[in-house]
């Protein structure tokens, strides 16, 4: 049963354009953060991160002060340290998140090959962010292979191909583990079927290679069996990887009524693809990272380094991880103004669109156009 899809047009864009966050929130990973007494605000600790992070994360912080969200910024420095030859993060950075319960991000550079380990992973791994939500839909005024896009991922977090356990067998080579644990598997998956009822899909697809990868897969679809007998309001599928990306290619509204789970890097390749599905760019593309107590919100994308630092970039995406922030955060008020803002916005005219997205605005003259349609 697919639920009926308006697509909305630059003829009439005044309607109210498409939310692609969904105010109701599953009872895992509730908000338990409390404003300020003295001043009515909630304190956000904020990873402005890498490469375009500096530059979309100030048209965040300019358009949270112009719509008047009660939000206080502390920043937090997670230049990487090696503790008994691992990588962490500051204990500063750790206390500020662990006491704020909510963190936004923008992206962070990984040195391939070498250095530290990726501090995304570290982040996700330090604060148990179990399940990341990756939603991707149409937006209007800007025309891609499909108009009618709107999908919902969520990726286990923690573990799989990006457990990094490698080693070097012999000169030429290497083994890499991917881990799969039922304990990582079932709070990712219950996630996902506690997701769909929220967000009212009655589908959890549970997207696996089992066929190959026996054992690690596997476990992950047997978890999913056992869990779908406690959710019989919800249809659960199992879907092989493969076919998965052939169907989302062909038909993407045929997931519209659906929220799809899968081992960790399946969903971060499936979640880049639905991206480029329904935006066109990976500028466009918000997510939450979900732990039991502590939630941080970042960008699909990473840091852009052919952009940075020119102005070019789009802050779309952060600002719309920050629109699901506030949801997650109950302000659902100004969850719903920012995002009418930043998506009439793209929709009103190119000159108002940042170059991935076709248009000749810049970073800046976006954030001022989002501004005045607050
Ligand atoms: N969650 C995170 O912090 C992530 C971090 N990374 C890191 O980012 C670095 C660069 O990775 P790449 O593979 O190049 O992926 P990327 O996402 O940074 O860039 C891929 C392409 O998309 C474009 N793009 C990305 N974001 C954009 C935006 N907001 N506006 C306009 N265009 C945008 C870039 O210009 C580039 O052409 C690496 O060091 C990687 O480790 C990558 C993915 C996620
Ligand atoms: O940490 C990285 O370098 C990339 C991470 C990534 O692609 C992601 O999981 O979002």
């Amino acid at each position: 049963m697919l639920r009926a899809l308006r697509t909305p047009t630059l003829r009439n864009s005044s309607m109210r354009l498409m939310s692609t966050t969904a105010h109701p929130q599953p009872s895992i990973g509730r908000f338990t953060g409390k404003p300020d007494p003295n001043t009515g605000k909630f304190t956000v600790s904020f990873i402005e991160g890498d490469g375009i992070g500096p530059e979309i994360s100030q048209a965040v912080k300019s358009i949270f002060k112009a719509a008047d969200v009660p939000v206080q910024w502390e920043t937090c420095d997670v230049t990487p340290l090696f503790i008994n030859g691992l990588t962490t993060i500051p204990d500063k950075a750790v206390q500020s998140i662990n006491k704020n319960l909510v963190a936004l991000k923008g992206p962070l550079a990984t040195p391939i090959g070498k250095g530290h380990r990726s501090l995304n992973l570290t982040l996700r791994k330090t604060f148990g962010l179990f399940a990341n939500v990756r939603p991707a839909k149409s937006v209007a005024g800007f025309k891609t292979t499909y108009s009618d896009v709107d999908l919902v991922l969520i990726r286990e977090n923690t573990e799989g191909e990006y457990s990094g356990i490698e080693h070097v067998v012999t000169p030429g080579v290497v083994q890499s583990i991917k881990l799969i644990t039922r304990d990582a598997s079932e709070r990712v998956i219950r996630y996902a079927f506690e997701y769909a009822r929220a967000i009212g899909r009655p589908r959890v697809v549970v997207v696996h290679k089992s066929t190959i990868q026996r054992l690690s897969d596997g476990l992950f679809v047997n978890v999913a069996r056992e869990l779908a007998k406690e959710y019989p309001d919800i249809i659960m599928e199992e879907q092989l990887l493969d076919n998965k990306v052939l169907n989302v290619v062909q038909n993407p509204a045929s997931y519209t009524d659906a929220v799809s789970v899968c081992p960790n890097l399946y969903g971060d390749i499936l979640s880049d693809l639905n991206s480029g599905l329904s935006a066109g760019s990976l500028g466009l593309t918000p997510s939450a990272n979900i732990g039991n107590k502590i939630s941080i919100f970042e960008a699909v994308h990473g840091s852009a380094p052919d952009i940075a630092g020119k102005n070019m970039a789009n802050p779309t995406a952060l600002l719309l991880s920050s629109c699901m922030m506030l949801n997650h955060m109950g302000l659902n008020q100004h969850a719903d103004k920012i995002q009418d803002a930043v998506l009439s916005t793209i929709a009103s005219s190119p000159e108002n669109r940042t170059g991935d997205l076709g248009g000749s605005a810049t970073t800046s003259s976006f954030t001022d156009a989002v501004i005045s349609k607050l």
